[in-house]
Order: structure tokens, then C-alpha cells, then sequence
């Protein structure tokens, strides 16, 4: 397997060989730099694919990010460049993402953590069994589109219930979200599983999200077509010379496609700004512009144009509902990290008060 087969597209090459300055991959010598992606994370060591196998890498002590966005640490489906000498690896420059995934680190305090990068598509796989409300659904929705990848709503085990139920379920979900792409399908009898496939392919990248429980190891076990998942593993070795084995993060189909499956994604918590709302309710946003009040809440104010809309049955209800809920969660969390900010700021004055009064004392 080489790089070209796990995403290293036109897009990366050129950012590659603008970054080494040269003008073809095959000028590229030993000695440099060369391209990789990052299939896996391990505290500070970095697992990198490249044209010359498996590394286990470090980051340089400057590295160096070629993009005026964003200067972070590597994720999980970086393209970087690697330099290697005899025993060492590490990692010189991440070339610019084309996207990527956060989640929160710690909610309290609203910090965010990147998990991922360079994806394709985020299958949000919904469980027809777990009563998800329909507002998660859009909370994953805006998660994804605040990253600007492209997400699928993909219903799993229908297996478990009569064709009706999860036709139902699946109308209702194309009805509250009538721009997204939805399907429903089972891992147990196979029905529509190759609708991933039409997705998953050479050249892209795809991650699976949702609730615990939902399915989605099983899903990629069975495109995967075993358990290689759970089995793939790779031998290292560490810079004390000693190897581990560990389970690689990022594994590639049959069909060329690659999937990324790492702990940090499944994890709760993941983040998004107002963008990623802005776009899952682009139409509820427009409406919204003809309310009285710029601040309306669309709950109960006087001539809310969405409230109108609503009562003449021309936005579902569900939309609503799970518009509403978004709006008004994160209107809580902006709440609460100000709280924070000004707890802070109280604390700091405290803190200085307390040092001004002792050098006082001390005169
Ligand atoms: N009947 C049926 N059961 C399924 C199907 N897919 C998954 N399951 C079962 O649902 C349970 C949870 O599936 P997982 O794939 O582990 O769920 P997950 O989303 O990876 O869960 P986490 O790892 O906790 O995030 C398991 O007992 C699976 O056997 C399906 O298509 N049909
Ligand atoms: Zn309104």
C-alpha cells in the first residue's frame, strides 16, 4: 500500500511539493522530507504511513503548520511531512487540513480539542432501537457541518423492528432535515449496507459518530468484512528499542476508502460554534430575519415570523422543536463560559487585592 491509496490526493501533492520546493514526488531523495499521514496517536508518539512503511514519530520541537488558520498539534489523518534518520522519526510540518473535527475537551470551561482531520464524510449512525430525540440528531448535524464535511444520517439495525417502523423513523428524519442525506440499513441481515460503500471510496475519508450502543463498530467490522478491526495490529518500536502492539486508528476497505475509528471521536462532547446550526437550519435562520425583535427566541414574542410559519404547518414541528433546543443550549453554554470568564476575572482581582494589601503591609 502506498500514500496514494490512503488520500494523498492532487490537493496534498501540490501542498507537498510547494512545501519541499520541488517539482515532482520522485525528486523527493532519503534525506528530506517526506509525505506521511498520521494513522495514529499515542501520547507524544505519532504512528505515520509513508511510501516507506510504518513510523513511529515525534513532533520537532518547532513545527512548523503551513497555513495562516491554525497552529496545533498533529491529529489523526494529518498529512505531514516526516523527516527520518536512522532510528528516529518526526514530523517537520502538518500541510494545511482541509477540514477538521473538535470536540470539548472540558466542558466546563469550553475548551475545545481537534480529533481528526481530512474528512470526507461523518456517518451519524442513529440506532433505531435508542429513542434518540430528534434534536440529537441535529446537534451532530451542526458538529459536522461546523467542520464543513458532509454528513449521513444512517439509521442501524432495522432488523429489529417491522420495514414500517424504520420507514416511519426515516420519513421523519428527511422531513426535520430535509437537506441532509439519510438511509437506513442493517449490519445483522446486510439489507443497504452497500449504501456506505457508495460513499466510501478510493480517496475519501469517513468517520463514524453517534451515540454509544448505536452500532458503529459493528458497521465498520462488517465493511471491514472481519474483525480486523479488533485484530489489526501493528508492531513498533519505541525509541528505547522495545516494540508494543497497538491497534491502528485509521483502516482502509476493500474498496479503497479509508475509515477513521479513533477513541477521542467516541467520546461525548463534541463541539461546535454557530456556523454549524447556521447551516443545518439555513431556512429557519433566513425566517428569522423577519422577526420583530433581533433577539427573538421564536418561544413566545410578539410577531416571531418562525412562530407564524409554525402555526401555518410550514416548518415541522420537529425542525422547530430541534431548532429551538439548539438555539436555546447554546444560548446556556455562552452563559456559562462567561460565568466562567468573569469567575475568573473575580478570582484574579482577589488574588492581586490580596497582593497589593501584603506589599502595603510590608512597607
Ligand atoms: N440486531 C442488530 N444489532 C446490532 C446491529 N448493529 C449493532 N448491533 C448490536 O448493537 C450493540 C452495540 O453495537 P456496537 O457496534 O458495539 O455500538 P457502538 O456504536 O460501536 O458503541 P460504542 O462503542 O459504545 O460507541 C451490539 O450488541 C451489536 O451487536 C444491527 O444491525 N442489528
Ligand atoms: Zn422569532
Amino acid at each position: 500500500m502506498k500514500i496514494k491509496d490512503i488520500g494523498f490526493d492532487e490537493y496534498f501533492e501540490n501542498l507537498a511539493l510547494e512545501a519541499l520546493k520541488v517539482n515532482s514526488l520522485e525528486e523527493i531523495n532519503n534525506e528530506e522530507l517526506v509525505p506521511a499521514r498520521v494513522i495514529r496517536i499515542n501520547k507524544r508518539y505519532y504512528t505515520l504511513f509513508s511510501d516507506e512503511g510504518e513510523f513511529l514519530a515525534r513532533i520537532k520541537g518547532k513545527i512548523r503548520y503551513n497555513s495562516e488558520i491554525q497552529s496545533e498539534l498533529p491529529v489523526v489523518g494529518d498529512w505531514v511531512l516526516m523527516k527520518k534518520s536512522d532510528n528516529n522519526a518526526f514530523i517537520d510540518t502538518i500541510l494545511t487540513r482541509k477540514n477538521i473535527l473538535y470536540r470539548k475537551a472540558n466542558i466546563k470551561k469550553n475548551d475545545i480539542q481537534a480529533i481528526v482531520s481530512n474528512i470526507d464524510y461523518a456517518f451519524i449512525i442513529v440506532g433505531i432501537d435508542n429513542e434518540m430525540p430528534m434534536s440529537a440528531i441535529a446537534r451532530y448535524l451542526s458538529v459536522v457541518h461546523t467542520s464543513g464535511i458532509k454528513p449521513i444520517i444512517a439509521i442501524s439495525k432495522i432488523d429489529l423492528y417491522e420495514d414500517e417502523e424504520y420507514k416511519e423513523l426515516l420519513a421523519l428524519i428527511k422531513e426535520t432535515y430535509p437537506n441532509e442525506t439519510a438511509f437506513a440499513y442493517s449490519s445483522k441481515t446486510a439489507k443497504n449496507t452497500n449504501t456506505f460503500l457508495k460513499y466510501i471510496k478510493k480517496d475519501t475519508s469517513s468517520v463514524f459518530i453517534g451515540a454509544s450502543g448505536a452500532g458503529k463498530s459493528t458497521i465498520i467490522n462488517y465493511l471491514l468484512k472481519d474483525e480486523r478491526m479488533k485484530t489489526q495490529e501493528v508492531r513498533e518500536y519505541d525509541f528505547k528499542g522495545m516494540h508494543t502492539t497497538t491497534h491502528r486508528e485509521l483502516l482502509v476497505l476493500d474498496s479503497g476508502g479509508v475509515v477513521i475509528d479513533t477513541p477521542g471521536l467516541r467520546n461525548l462532547g463534541l463541539w461546535e460554534d454557530d456556523k454549524g446550526i447556521k447551516k443545518t437550519f439555513e431556512d429557519l435562520e433566513e425566517y428569522a430575519k423577519r422577526c420583530k425583535f433581533k433577539d427573538c427566541t421564536h418561544q413566545h414574542e410578539p410577531d416571531c415570523y418562525i412562530l407564524e410559519l409554525l402555526e401555518n404547518d410550514e416548518i415541522p414541528y420537529e425542525r422547530y422543536d430541534a431548532y429551538i433546543t439548539l438555539l436555546n443550549e447554546n444560548r446556556e453554554l455562552q452563559k456559562s463560559s462567561i460565568e466562567i470568564r468573569k469567575d475568573r476575572k473575580i478570582a484574579l482581582k482577589k488574588i492581586t487585592k490580596y497582593g497589593n494589601r501584603n506589599k502595603k503591609n510590608n512597607k
